[in-house]
């Protein structure tokens, strides 16, 4: 049992009563530590703090193997047993509550679904916040002899690295510049759509979910490496669709490697690591040759004298000219910001389109804005995309329900105390936005999507809780690309709203699945109709 000093303890009970008051005040109570919150404070005794082993556990003592069986059987809404860990998450809130302990292989982490704890979390993120190691991942750069970055390396390296990264693609200047090449591959992507769609009456795209991974891939490679990929063309070469096929495998491949446990797949060799060993090999040998090129064009201009062709340096040579970084940290900087980029913006966009389809009256508000904002101008800018209030209020909401990450998770850097119970120092807690996004006590009709929700001066209107949201996570640690990916959804989504009308062939609800990310379990047969 861990000892923890009682004055720290006090302390932190406090900031928990803070959170409670909080949530009581608005919509009642959501944590235990709230509903246990005395109201006088002078005569109260400390709360009891409840040691680490009293957390619930679910299939405490069970070989993890079978845990695994058992969590593969409940995340049943795929046709074959597969491990939906979201599901496997909502089933174990309600049966165990908002807080539990789950030990799985060589992982022993807590789960929570509350505003509140969330918050406490942060507090004890330290300088260097840390995520739930993604084992397989770090264990391919290990055996590869790759680095880590950005994404999977720690501390003070970690902190090396995203300084660098964090200027170029953060910085409102900096983003400013990329929203004419983000626009280009837009206009082009519409173009596609147009001319893909078939189906009965030749209206829907076919493979959707594809189409959307390719124009984001084109869109990072253009803010990245300022190339376009020529992914929007009919004949793609075949190194290209190599590394489309492996980046889609570095996730799909994520649960299989990674459990029961990664170093022992590693070691027999499992399925699960062999396809992600040989993903992140096939994105590494492409994604080296790609920037090779470009860093050796970059070299030749500079020694010309000349700007890049748009006058604008791209995110490679930025970090590049930097001299903080390596050649091999430079590459797997861009790397890994090329694996976060692309599933995490692809199906985002899906999720909208799709939600899109239920609300004919959103898409015609929609269509309302994008006239008066953007009007018959043919490139969408910077400026215009300040004033797009409703299609940011959509892509918050689809973040809400569908949010592609859907935990954030910290491993706290000190002992603390969450929702009345002692968390060790190093310990991971998990931190579930899909959870707190259906929960009624932190959002008035959870299930229901409705952006008007996030739009100032509107009826539904509702304060939510700081870190009940955080679909791009929080602090330093937070979402590196969130601003381009912001930008290349609001650019599309509207281009799109511009031409079509979206329908659903037949209409349904399609449930998530988890592929690393959380995705549709199946495809959504959208139809692209020509606006009158
Ligand atoms: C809708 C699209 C996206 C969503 C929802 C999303 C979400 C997230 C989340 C939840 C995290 C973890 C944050 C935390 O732990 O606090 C994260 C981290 C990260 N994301 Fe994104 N992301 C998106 C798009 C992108 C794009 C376009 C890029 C690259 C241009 C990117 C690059 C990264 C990187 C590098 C990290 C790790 C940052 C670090 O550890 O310092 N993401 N993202």
């Amino acid at each position: 049992m861990i000892m923890i000093r009682i004055g720290a303890l006090n302390r932190r009970w406090s900031t928990t009563i803070a959170a409670g008051r909080w949530l009581r005040f608005h919509r009642g109570a959501t944590s235990q530590a709230a509903s246990q919150a005395p109201s006088h404070q002078k005569q109260v005794a400390p709360p009891v703090v409840k040691p680490f082993s009293a957390l619930p556990e679910p299939m405490k003592g069970l070989p993890s193997i079978l845990k695994y069986l058992v969590a593969m059987c409940t995340g049943g809404t795929s046709k074959k047993p597969r491990l939906n860990s979201h599901l496997m998450m909502g089933y174990l809130f309600k049966t165990y509550g908002p807080i539990f302990r789950n030990k799985f292989g060589s992982m022993d982490s807590v789960s929570i679904c509350d505003a509140g704890a969330a918050r406490e979390v942060f507090k004890v993120e330290g300088k260097y916040p840390e995520r739930q190691d993604i084992a397989p991942w770090r264990l391919h750069r290990e055996v590869s002899g790759k680095e880590t970055t950005v994404l999977l390396s720690n501390g003070e390296k970690w902190h090396k690295n995203r300084t660098v990264v964090s200027r170029p693609m953060l910085r409102p200047q900096n983003v400013a510049t990329y929203v004419q090449k983000i626009d280009d591959v837009a206009s082009d992507t519409l173009q596609r759509i147009q001319s893909i769609r078939a189906g009965p009456d030749g209206t829907e795209v076919l493979d959707l979910e594809n189409e959307l991974f390719k124009w984001a891939l084109e869109s990072i490679s253009a803010v990245l490496f300022n190339e376009r990929m020529g992914l929007l063309q009919d004949n793609i070469p075949r190194e290209t669709e190599d590394f489309i096929n492996a980046i889609h495998d570095v996730f799909d491949s994520i649960q299989d490697a990674m459990f029961p446990d990664a170093r022992f797949n590693m070691l027999l060799n499992t399925k699960g690591w062999r396809k992600n060993k040989q993903a992140w090999d096939t994105v590494f040998q492409i994604g080296e040759k790609v920037m090779d090129r470009q860093l050796q064009r970059a070299e030749e201009r500079l020694a010309r004298g000349e700007p890049d062709d748009d006058g604008h340096l791209d995110f490679l040579s930025i970090i590049n000219s930097s001299d903080k970084l390596t050649k091999e940290e430079i590459y797997a900087n861009t790397i890994e910001l090329m694996g976060a980029a692309i599933d995490t913006t692809s199906t985002t966009l899906l999720w909208t389109l799709y939600q899109l389809c239920s609300r004919p009256d959103l898409q015609d508000k929609l269509h309302q804005e994008v006239t008066e904002v953007i009007g018959q101008d043919k490139v969408i800018t910077w400026g215009h995309l300040k004033n797009l209030h409703l299609f940011k209020a959509v892509i918050k909401e689809t973040l809400r329900l569908n949010p592609v990450g859907f935990v954030i998770t910290r491993v706290v850097q000190e002992d603390t105390v969450l929702m009345g119970y002692e968390i060790p120092a190093k310990t991971t807690v998990l931190m579930s936005l899909y959870d707190m996004a259906r929960d009624p006590r932190l959002f008035k009709d959870p299930e229901e999507y409705r952006p008007e929700r996030w739009l100032r001066g509107s009826e539904d209107r509702a304060d939510t809780h700081p870190y009940a949201f955080l679909p791009f996570g929080f602090g330093t640690r937070s979402c590196v690309g969130r601003r381009v990916a912001e930008t290349e959804l609001q650019v599309l989504l509207a281009k799109i709203v511009q031409q079509f009308t979206l329908k659903q062939r037949n209409p349904r609800v399609i449930p998530a699945v988890t592929k690393g990310l959380l995705m549709p379990s199946e495809n959504m047969d959208i139809c692209f109709i020509e606006r009158k």
